[in-house]
């Protein structure tokens, strides 16, 4: 009978990247191609039939690393409640840069910057400051932090919507989604920044809209799913809503042709809030971060909630 081999056995479902077999070989792993040693799966992204095979060749697999901080689409495709498998994602991890855009699309529709950047004449002054503004965040997880902090100079007066009530830094209060339509009365600014989840689909739908303060800006960089987009585009084509600034769509991509491009009020990029260059050293510190924990036994950084959805 052959030794057992040392070391942690870690497979990747899809080829990863260039950095990975030295991240794995520091943390006392050993690479494996998925199969019944296999008791770490590391999944980049790709077609979701190979990650299902990957873990139909790997049954012993006891953690699986995601590349994103929403998994909205691993819980929509049943993955999250595989038997026996802890699942991680990038929450939290991309935080600085997702935040950082969220208050960049902030300031520019409280400015009107996408009809003044499309203006071709030199048109009327308008524009609001930050500066005082009641601003309302949807969502208390990594990127609703990061941004409340970006917030500090600004004095604004924040309000959070989250599951549970339990207090967070630089908000005047916290309240659950029961409370939604009162604090949407109240805020000059609403940013979503919640997970997507079978609670949080269109949490903002027509009526919650409607409840919005005449003017305020919405601004989403969360997933385009929590708003309904239709309903969007009645508000903001009526002049209720001073505008809306989204890095996320549904659909997404957003389709040529589509309203929200025309919107004069409407300010939409291509899910570029963290692009590829940002995100890769963020991944790798949580990706290494978590192989040098399961080797050590101890608990993962990002563990996914299955029944939460997140
Ligand atoms: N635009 C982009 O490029 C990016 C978008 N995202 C999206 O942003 C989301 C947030 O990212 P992180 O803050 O890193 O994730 P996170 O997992 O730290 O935060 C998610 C938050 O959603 C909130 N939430 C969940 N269910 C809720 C409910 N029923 N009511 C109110 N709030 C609820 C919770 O407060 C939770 O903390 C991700 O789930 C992802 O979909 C994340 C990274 C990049
Ligand atoms: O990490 C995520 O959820 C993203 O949307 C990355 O762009």
């Amino acid at each position: 009978m052959s030794a057992p081999v040392p070391g942690v056995a870690v497979s990747v479902a899809r080829p990863g990247p260039d950095w990975l077999a030295d991240s794995v070989a520091a943390a006392g792993g050993r690479l494996v191609p998925p199969g019944p040693d296999t008791e770490a799966l590391l999944w980049f992204g790709g077609d979701l039939a190979d990650l299902r095979s990957a873990l139909d060749a790997a049954p012993g697999t006891r953690w699986v690393q995601l590349p994103s901080a929403g998994v909205d689409s691993y819980a929509d495709a049943g993955l999250l409640d595989s038997p026996g498998i802890t699942w991680t994602s990038a929450k939290g991890a991309f935080s600085r840069p997702v935040a950082e855009h969220a208050l960049a699309l902030t300031l520019a529709t409280l400015r009107h910057l996408p009809e003044r950047a499309r203006a071709r004449s030199w048109g009327r002054p308008a524009g609001t400051s930050l500066f005082g503004a009641d601003v309302l965040v949807l969502g208390a997880g990594g990127i609703a932090r990061t941004y409340l902090d970006l917030l500090a100079p600004f004095g604004t007066r924040n309000v959070v919507v989250r599951r549970q009530a339990a207090p967070v830094p630089g908000t005047e209060r916290t309240v659950t989604t029961d409370q939604l339509h009162a604090e949407l009365a109240r805020a000059d600014v609403v940013v979503v920044a919640a997970a997507l989840t079978t609670r949080t689909r269109a949490l903002l739908g027509a009526d919650e809209l409607a409840a919005m303060r005449p003017g305020a800006v919405l601004v989403n960089i969360a997933r385009g799913g929590l708003v309904d987009t239709d309903a969007l585009v009645a508000a903001l084509a009526s002049g209720r809503l001073g505008g809306a600034a989204l890095d996320v769509t549904d659909p997404e991509p957003l389709p040529d042709g589509h309203p929200l491009w025309d919107l004069p009020t409407a300010l939409v990029t291509p899910h570029t809030a963290d692009t590829r260059e940002m995100i890769e050293p963020l991944l790798r510190a949580r990706v290494e971060e978590n192989l040098r924990r399961f080797v050590a036994g101890e608990t993962l950084d990002g563990v996914v909630d299955p029944v939460a959805g997140y």
